[in-house]
């Protein structure tokens, strides 16, 4: 068997439409949709994932803020900044860049986000709206790799999902995008006892590890048939790889996502829907 490659680039693409024609429909009420992103600090993969998202927001219609901040600014400069971003009437969607410094916390500055403009999905009030399957705003990647499976019509009621991550970012919140389609789902992390054999009973794999020394998906841990979705994303020898074997694994799966061309551009797509989302609430 080889695998059916899932591509991103074809279903971010799908997306993208669907919210160029929103952005248009929102302005004939008078309404741009805003999206304010904030990036503290100089980390290269950071400034490339904003810089994607202001270039294609702007090819979308929706109107931009670009906040771009040293990596010594201060974490009560960037609530105030957040706050300031909340109480503003034009701006729609906020989007603080992670990581963050390590001075500033994390948790205390997305706790910030109005639930109204949370267009990441990690407010606490969005997790506890996730859990409930009642949220209007989903974390981008999870809901990509979703929007993914939907795609191309994978099955998921009673199949047994593995994912390799417990990230309030991507694991945590496909827990429950999966339960909500009656999946059966197993979290692994870096302290799951014997991976590979839990792995080798998956219909479903869905890595995000993102270090090819710490983990590689091997053929030998892949069910024939299986399907892969590889999140990650890591430099090999200066080459863009996610976690998988991909050649290795594309000869056991029945789908695989590439990387890159998978996951990273349903992130910036679902990002796009949120602000359009986040702008049709607003607008009330
Ligand atoms: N506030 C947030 N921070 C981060 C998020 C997030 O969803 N919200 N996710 C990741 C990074 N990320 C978005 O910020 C992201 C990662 C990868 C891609 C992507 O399109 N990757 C391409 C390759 C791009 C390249 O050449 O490097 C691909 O996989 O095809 C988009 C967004 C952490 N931070």
């Amino acid at each position: 068997m080889v695998a059916q490659i899932i591509s991103g680039l074809t279903v971010a693409q799908d997306v993208k439409e669907r919210v160029k024609k929103a952005v248009e429909e929102l302005k004939t009420s008078g309404i741009i949709p805003c999206l304010a992103t904030v990036l503290v600090g100089d980390d290269p993969a950071s400034a490339t994932y904003v810089n994607s998202k202001q270039k294609t927001a702007k090819e979308l219609g929706i109107a931009t803020r670009d906040h771009r901040l040293a990596a010594t600014f201060k974490q009560h400069e960037l609530l105030e900044l957040v706050q300031l971003l909340n109480n503003d009437p034009e701006v729609h969607g906020i989007l603080v860049q992670l990581p963050l410094p390590k001075h500033i916390d994390e948790f205390a500055i997305i706790n910030t986000i109005s639930p109204l403009k949370d267009v990441d999905g990690l407010t606490p009030y969005s997790a506890g709206m996730l859990q409930n399957g009642m949220a209007l705003l989903k974390p981008c990647t999870p809901s990509g790799v979703m929007e993914l499976l939907d795609y191309y019509k994978i099955a998921l009621e009673g199949k047994d999902v593995v994912i390799i991550n417990r990230s309030n970012l991507v694991g945590k919140p496909l827990v429950f995008m999966l339960l909500e389609r009656n999946a059966t789902v197993t979290v692994c992390h870096s302290k799951t006892r014997d991976l590979p054999a839990r792995l080798r009973q998956a219909d479903i794999i869905i890595t995000a590890v993102g270090n090819r020394e710490r983990f590689t998906l091997k053929a030998d841990m892949v069910k024939e048939g299986a399907v892969v979705i590889d999140v990650a994303t890591s430099r090999i020898n200066g080459k863009l790889a996610g976690d998988a074997d991909f050649e290795a694994v594309k000869q056991k799966a029945s789908w695989i996502t590439p990387v890159p061309g998978g996951v990273g551009p349903m992130t910036i797509a679902m990002l796009m829907k949120n602000t359009v989302t986040a702008a049709s609430i607003l607008r009330g």
